[in-house]
């Protein structure tokens, strides 16, 4: 199948600081990708190109067959969590409508269509019950639903997900996850998924790409979070431990994407 975003000998530098060099990488419709990496070691800069705001240092990269631009109406985006203003002039429901017409050219919906959409996706997101409360009055994991609804209110084909489960509790993030998941399943669409944390989402995961260190690693969970892997990319001895379909690494150095870094210093984690 043909990809829907690809990476052709990618590389990201700031300064003398490589984040990745010789990225090859296909994501096909309906897979379902985790960027995964400690603190600063480019995942939400990987997102920033596909999203056409950050230039690659050398390579090349596409989005449906075409080079990256921004504002590509082939992507839906879920940004980092940033709170609104107390005081911010929306509802909630406002919020998402924006997804659904805010950026269309031309022939807009009916509002009476616009409404029925937005509720649909409340809905799905477990955000009726708060459809007119202003957005800067709502918990950070509220809006974050909030954000999902909109992210998925034009169908994209490429969903771009930066740590979208962060404020959110177990439970919104097993739904949350789910729905992102049922998305990429039932839409065919793309999901490149962002986080610290493989372990909500390790039942969707088809392929990880592992940054870390100024290298990386794309394959198969199975195949990238090994001990012998994850070691390798980190320069230093990690221990990837599976209990009951769990993934916890202990050991990790400090996190930092300097080799030079890895002190001494460890501390037994779940990362990933
Ligand atoms: N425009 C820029 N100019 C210079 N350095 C940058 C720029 N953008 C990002 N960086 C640096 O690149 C590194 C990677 O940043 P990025 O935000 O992609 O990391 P991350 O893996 O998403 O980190 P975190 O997990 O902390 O969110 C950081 O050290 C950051 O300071």
């Amino acid at each position: 199948m043909k990809s829907v975003v690809s990476l052709k000998g990618a590389c990201l530098k700031f300064g003398q600081r490589t984040l990745w060099e010789d990225l090859d990488l296909d994501i096909r419709p309906g897979e379902f990708f985790a960027v995964l990496g400690p603190n600063g070691s480019g995942k939400t800069s990987f997102l920033k190109v596909l999203l056409g705001l950050q230039k690659l240092h050398s390579g090349e990269a596409a989005l449906g067959g075409r080079p990256v631009e921004r504002g590509s109406s082939l992507i839906g985006y879920i940004p980092q969590q940033k709170s609104f203003a107390p005081d911010t002039p929306m509802r909630a429901r406002d919020l998402v409508a924006l997804g659904v017409d805010g950026h269309r050219w031309g022939i807009r919906l009916s509002s009476a269509r616009t409404s029925r959409q937005v509720d649909q996706l409340l809905e799905l997101v477990g955000a009726s019950d708060y459809a007119n409360v202003p957005v800067g009055q709502l918990s950070g994991g509220e809006q974050q639903r909030l954000r999902v609804a909109q992210a998925l209110a034009t169908d994209p084909q490429v969903l771009l997900c930066d740590e979208p489960l962060l404020s959110l509790d177990l439970h919104h993030q097993q739904a949350v996850s789910a729905l992102i998941s049922k998305q990429s399943r039932e839409h065919n669409s793309a999901v490149v998924f962002v986080t610290h944390e493989i372990n909500p989402i390790i039942e969707y995961v088809d392929r990880v790409l592992y940054l870390a260190g100024g290298r990386f690693r794309v394959g198969a969970p199975d195949e990238v979070m090994t001990t012998e892997v994850l070691s390798d990319l980190y320069g230093s001895h990690v221990e990837v431990i599976r209990a009951n379909g769990r993934i916890v690494v202990v050991g990790l150095p400090d996190a930092t994407t300097h080799h030079h870094h890895a002190e001494a210093d460890t501390m037994a984690g779940e990362v990933a």
